[in-house]
């Protein structure tokens, strides 16, 4: 492509060289150069791509977009000075890949928990309505039937633009993304246009990252004050927050709760482990999902559906013909009885959530134990957090191993046992092995007992020293509660 189409509507402070240079590819990363392509240097959380101009010039990049213009200038180079390498990376790859963000409706969900839900649930309602559409998750990455692996939950933007513009060129009208605080921050969402924006909840996560919770909430908010006029955001007014997203956006609004008035508003009218029966703006219907958090992600998710412009009536049969999404929530039972609930719950909010949720379907006689880790080289402060909810909210709590990367097993589990408090010490046992602690929790259990192994969900590998092992709960689960055949 030319520069000159290429460099359309970015401001440019200063160009030096060619004006009118070929481009063959947009890279950030000097490892990747090709030649012929345009290398942008981005100052990153380790390393500051300026440093790798002169490797990618070597490597045949033509074109270099830059903040701070390199001192010894190349022959038959093009030098672009611009005031954000970021933020110009994310217009330039809408011009590359021909700005496919508006050529379809580009759906987006932030928040802290329930975005992969919420979009997983979107993908399949389409489906059933009969879209094929694009999906960018935590999970995987799908275009229609096709499976890609993902990398990050918002990949950069030059792959969401390749993907959007591979779902353009099929013709579908429809993707459906999961918007993180990670992504919003690195501006892998700049340059895109979001038709429909919407809010879960906010609650204390990734301060690792972004330091303040008020920062977090910053960068969340930013997803909103960037929407144009024509989209529209929907936000959870249960959530304190809700309402602070939609401050300072120009985009049309729209709320969802449970237990306040809203333009969308939600009622659980029965669940127990096989579904809810639901009410949503004065209409039942039963689904097969578990969960009150998964009242929000379906209340939202229904939102986003009639505001894109289908019949409620539609939408609630299709619903309820949804599947649970992998890992959140999914349930299972075993011959002799006992149910499972596999969960990606890995904060203490999330923990929280979940056992609140099962608490409030099972019966006195119903014991209920927990089988969970807490992953190493994360968050510290959350391993005590956890060791106190699920020994309190649990019959027995079963301490366990989740990815302990580079840290040893057992420091993990001692520091989540120090949450415990003294009166739930009898409720609590540690197997650092994942296996044997499923293992332990089927032979302790009795028919209707249910086990929650949560904090992996839909994780295929145990990670170890930098190695992933194969190990999948639910995977682990069919073949333990066969074999001991209850
Ligand atoms: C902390 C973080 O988010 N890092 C992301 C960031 O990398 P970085 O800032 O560390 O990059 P860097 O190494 O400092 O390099 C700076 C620049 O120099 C370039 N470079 C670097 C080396 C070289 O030899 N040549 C070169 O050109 C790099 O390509 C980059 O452009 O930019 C990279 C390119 O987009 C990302 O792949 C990378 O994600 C890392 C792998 C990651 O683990 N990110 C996680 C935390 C993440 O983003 N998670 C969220 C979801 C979180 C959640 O909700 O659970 C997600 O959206 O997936
Ligand atoms: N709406 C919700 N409110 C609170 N908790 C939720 C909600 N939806 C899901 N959860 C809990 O959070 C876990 C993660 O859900 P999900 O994967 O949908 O969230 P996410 O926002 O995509 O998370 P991540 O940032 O890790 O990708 C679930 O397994 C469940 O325990
Ligand atoms: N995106 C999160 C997921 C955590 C999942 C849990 N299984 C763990 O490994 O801690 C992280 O990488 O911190
Ligand atoms: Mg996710």
């Amino acid at each position: 492509m030319k520069l000159e189409e290429l460099l359309k509507r970015i401001p440019v402070l200063e160009m030096i060289g060619n004006q009118n240079a070929d481009v063959s590819e947009i890279v950030f990363d000097s490892r990747i150069v090709v030649p012929d392509s345009l290398y942008v240097a981005i100052k990153g959380t380790v390393s500051d791509g300026h440093s790798f101009i002169d490797p990618s010039i070597e490597k045949g990049a033509k074109v270099i977009i830059c903040e701070v213009l390199p001192e010894d200038l190349k022959d038959n180079v093009t030098y672009i000075k611009v005031k954000d390498a970021s933020k110009t990376l994310g217009q330039l790859a809408s011009n590359f890949y021909g700005n496919p963000s508006e050529k379809l409706n580009l759906i987006g969900v932030t928040g802290t928990n329930g975005k992969t839900s919420v979009a997983t649930l979107l993908f399949d309602i389409f489906k059933i309505l009969g879209f094929q559409s694009l999906l960018i998750s935590t999970v995987e990455y799908r275009i229609g039937d096709e499976i890609i692996p993902s990398t990050h939950t918002t990949p950069d933007v030059i792959r969401i633009n390749q993907m959007l513009a591979k779902a353009v060129e099929l013709g579908y009208e429809y993707t459906f993304m999961e918007v993180s605080s990670h992504g919003i921050h690195q501006n892998r969402t700049e340059g895109l246009h979001f038709k429909i924006a919407g809010f879960t909840n906010i609650t204390h996560d990734h301060l690792d990252y972004h330091k303040t919770f008020e920062e977090y909430l910053k960068t969340k908010k930013r997803f909103f004050d960037e929407l144009n006029s024509e989209s529209i955001a929907i936000t959870n007014i249960d959530d304190k927050n809700g309402n602070v997203m939609l401050q300072n956006t120009k985009a049309k609004k729209k709320t969802y709760a449970l237990k306040t008035m809203a333009d969308f508003h939600g009622k659980m009218l029965e669940t127990d482990f096989n579904g809810m029966l639901l009410n949503f703006n004065g209409k039942e219907f039963w689904t097969t999902l578990s969960g009150k958090f998964n009242v929000y992600n379906l209340l939202l998710a229904y939102a986003i559906t009639v505001e894109a412009g289908f019949h409620e009536e539609d939408i609630l049969k299709a619903m309820s013909q949804l599947k649970t999404v992998k890992g959140r929530f999914e349930t299972l039972k075993s011959e002799g009885g006992i149910f499972f609930v596999i969960d990606y719950a890995h904060t203490p909010d999330a923990l929280e959530n979940i056992l609140d949720s099962i608490n409030e379907i099972r019966t006195k006689n119903e014991r209920l134990i927990t089988v969970f880790g807490c992953g190493g080289d994360r968050d510290h402060a959350k391993r005590p957090e956890m060791g106190k909810i699920a020994s309190r909210k649990s019959t027995l709590a079963i301490i366990t191993s989740d990815n302990p990367r580079t840290e040893n097993p057992a420091t993990i589990i001692q520091e989540i046992e120090a949450g415990v408090e003294p009166q739930y010490f009898s409720k609590y046992t540690s197997i650092p092995d994942r296996r044997e602690a499923i293992k332990m929790a089927i032979k302790f259990a009795e028919p209707k007992d249910i086990i929650l192994i949560a904090g992996k969900g839909h994780e295929n590998y145990q990670e170890i020293d930098g190695i992933k092992h194969h190990f999948d709960d639910k995977e682990t689960v069919i073949e333990l509660a066969k074999l001991m055949s209850k």
